[in-house]
């Protein structure tokens, strides 16, 4: 058996449901893959938690769901403690990074995972800051781009459950990718379903929030750059083009009116918040956010109020359609562990 310490930061929609997988499928974990993985620390807004023989995870879950902080566990707990003091005294062997995304400086996470991956500790990312603002430092600083560097993987980051970056940096491997096109955000197609069956604007984003998708700061998803940031992450890591936000044509949801989303419904289709990538020739590609009326030709017209989709277009592999219907963050919680799973092969 192998155990593997780890530290989480962020203990909220994505990271309160990671550790329940991780309780639920321990035994899994160690009959399938010989692997425990052992929590050393863990931090939320208020302090850390930690224990280098491992925490309680139920007493975690307990405080969290009382919407506590992990600082008041007795014994445990360290008031004021932040994820980077976490990173830099605590022994582990993994970061888990899930704190609320910035796109302003990419902080708390990007100078968590920096400090990580300088310690020689593997990290995987639900947060998409520090990959927007920082992918280029950090590959170089990883083995996406230093081999014997410790690992950096981001599956959760890039469409929550849906697998992007595996199929579009895995299985098309050697393609010349074409056209991609994607409803990358969950909680804007949502808004956008419910306003075509007539609910308003505020009970779908309240909806969103209920079911932990929504952003901390909700103006991320609805003006378009939760959709721009997983563009600009694909763009890097799938189609490796050095592309930042200020490549990418963003426009959110605030201006579709009632009359377009009926009339894309009327053609059999619908209004898609659509992330495209085009590419121009010699390397250079075409990126943008943008509602966008598809008819029912389209392979993302049929889309439901809680699926995501993508397609990708590559020379040899054809067209590869994939659609996710996900309920809450809990995959995003599973595509982490996927993450882990792949970085300490069985
Ligand atoms: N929700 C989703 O479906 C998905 C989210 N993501 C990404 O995952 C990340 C987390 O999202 P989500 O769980 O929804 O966000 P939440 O707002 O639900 O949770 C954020 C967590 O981070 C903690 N936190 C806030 N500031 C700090 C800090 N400075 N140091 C340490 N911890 C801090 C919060 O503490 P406290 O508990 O005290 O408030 C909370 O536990 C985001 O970057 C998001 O973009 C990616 C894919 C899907
Ligand atoms: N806010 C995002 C969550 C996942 O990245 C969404 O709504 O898709």
């Amino acid at each position: 058996m192998r155990t593997v310490r780890f530290l989480l930061t962020g203990l909220g929609n994505v990271g309160v449901p990671l550790l329940e997988i991780l309780q639920s499928r321990a035994s899994l974990l160690l009959e399938r893959y010989r692997l425990e993985l052992l929590p050393v620390g863990v931090a939320d807004s208020g302090g850390a938690a930690v224990s280098p023989n491992g925490l309680d995870l139920a007493s975690v879950l307990e405080v969290k769901r009382a919407k506590g902080s992990v600082a008041s566990l007795p014994g445990v707990g360290r008031p004021g403690m932040s994820g980077r003091a976490l990173v830099r005294d605590v022994k582990a062997d993994l970061l888990l990074e899930a704190t609320p995304t910035s796109l302003k400086d990419g902080q708390p996470g990007l100078d968590i995972t920096r400090d990580a991956l300088m310690r020689g500790m593997p990290a995987v990312l639900a947060s998409k800051g520090p990959l927007v603002l920082g992918y280029a430092e950090l590959a170089a600083l990883s083995d996406l781009e230093s081999p014997g560097r410790p690992a950096l993987r981001f599956s959760g980051a890039a469409g929550a459950a849906m697998p992007l970056v595996s199929l579009g940096r895995g299985d098309l491997a050697l393609g010349k990718l074409g056209r991609f096109e994607g409803v990358l955000n969950n909680t804007s197609h949502l808004l956008l379903c419910r306003m075509a069956e007539g609910k308003t604007y505020e009970a779908a984003l309240a909806e969103a929030q209920a079911l932990g998708i929504a952003e901390t700061d909700p103006s991320l998803d609805l003006d378009g750059w939760d959709t721009a940031s997983k563009l600009v992450i694909l763009a890097n890591a799938v189609m490796r083009v050095p592309t930042t936000l200020t490549d990418v044509s963003v426009t959110g949801i605030r201006g579709v009116t009632r009359a377009e989303l009926d009339a894309a419904r009327a053609k059999g289709g619908q209004v898609l918040l659509l992330a495209r990538g085009e590419p121009l020739g010699g390397g250079k590609w075409e990126w943008s956010v943008r509602p966008t009326g598809v008819d029912a030709a389209h392979p993302l017209s049929r889309l439901g109020a809680m699926e995501m989709g993508a397609v990708f277009r590559s020379d040899l592999h054809g067209v590869n359609t994939i659609i996710n219907a996900e309920q809450g963050a809990r995959g995003t919680g599973a595509a982490m562990l996927k993450d882990v799973l792949e970085i300490f092969p069985d």
